[in-house]
């Protein structure tokens, strides 16, 4: 070979992955079981097992099968859930009254998870639409549009009430402005707010990706859609000053929804959050893609979980919500 030919060193990478553990060196960040929160369904109906079709191999749970279902994944190394309330049997009114009812599901569950699970971190949704007649996330005025403080204040009211029944953590979805703040500040009035923690869904966007949740939780919009509180897929700018202020307004955790298409708003968001942990939502559309491509023959499934989770964490995530916990649970033992 002639001298020309010949590569200078700093072009061989290869030698520093040639091994399997040298790949694993790679990584900054690799998964393990801590960084993953389990979104779970539960119902009110106590005794229900119902799966939900859109996303296989998710159900929606009544309380009473809480320990069957959890008990298990528990051993192999859960440690936190998020819960979402389905309400099925009760009056939906447009202040979304059910959602912190203090027998409807959510409350019924922290309380029944706090005593089974008592190393289990829970935390809760806080939105108003699976809860309201119309199925907005806020409080509307005749026309149609939001009631801005009064549904932040409404959303706050939730959230208190899921911390003193002994969530963990409360993570209002909705995307009402100043609802982070509201809720600090009821947290703090009422002596919750060194024990309770805020994740902000801060860049909450209008994602297409919503669908399979939707008709797992019942929670699809009467009419409209929710673009003038989510943001707009193509909104850097506006993701950027919603994680600032929500930092600014007290969030705890701040996240990013979905994940994959928003993997540079993820980065944005490592760099503007460096203090915080940053949280990124795997969402049920997400979820339902990757495993019918799956089935479709695309690719492997558990190499395509693996694949995005790590494009999360490459991105600057520290907490993954994901309904493929229980499976990494197993795949990360193996
Ligand atoms: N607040 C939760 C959602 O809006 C949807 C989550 C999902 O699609 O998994
Ligand atoms: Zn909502
Ligand atoms: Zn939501």
């Amino acid at each position: 070979m002639s001298a020309s030919l010949k590569l200078p060193i700093s072009s061989v990478l290869q030698g520093g992955y040639a091994h399997p553990l040298s790949r694993e060196w790679q990584a900054r960040k690799k998964i393990d079981k801590s960084m993953l929160m389990y979104p779970i369904f539960i119902t009110d109906e106590p005794s229900a097992r119902v799966e939900v079709p859109s996303l296989p191999g998710q159900c929606r749970w009544g309380v009473d099968r809480l320990e069957e279902f959890l008990g298990p994944l528990v051993k192999k190394g859960l440690k936190s859930v998020i819960l979402f309330g389905v309400p099925l049997n009760c009056a939906k009114d447009a202040s979304g009254t059910p959602a912190d009812d203090p027998e409807g599901p959510v409350i019924l569950a922290i309380k029944k998870l706090r005593t089974l699970f008592p190393d289990l971190y829970i935390a809760c949704d806080v939105c108003l639409c699976e809860y309201t007649s119309h199925g907005h996330c806020g409080l509307l005025n005749g026309d149609g549009t939001l009631q801005a403080e009064p549904s932040a204040n409404r959303v706050a009211d939730v959230a208190l009430s899921y911390a003193k029944a002994g969530a963990h953590c409360v993570a209002p979805s909705d995307m009402m402005d100043g609802r982070i703040r509201m809720i600090k500040q009821k947290l703090l009035d009422a002596g919750y707010a060194n024990r309770c923690l805020l994740m902000s869904y801060s860049a909450k966007f209008a994602s297409g990706l919503y669908g399979p949740f939707r008709d797992a939780a019942g929670s699809a919009p009467s009419f409209g859609d929710r673009k003038c509180y989510q943001l707009p897929p193509a909104a850097k700018g506006l993701a950027r000053r919603a994680i600032q202020r929500d930092m600014a307004e007290g969030a705890d955790i701040i996240m990013v929804k979905p994940s994959l298409p928003y993997l540079d708003i993820l980065a944005d968001a490592a760099q503007l959050a460096p203090d915080h942990p940053l949280a990124a939502y795997q969402v049920s559309g997400e979820y339902a893609m990757i495993v019918a491509g799956a089935r479709a023959g695309v690719y492997d499934l558990r190499a395509m979980a693996f694949e995005t989770t790590e494009s999360i964490l490459r991105a600057g995530a520290t907490l993954v919500l994901t309904y493929f916990t229980p499976q990494f649970l197993d795949w990360l033992d193996e």
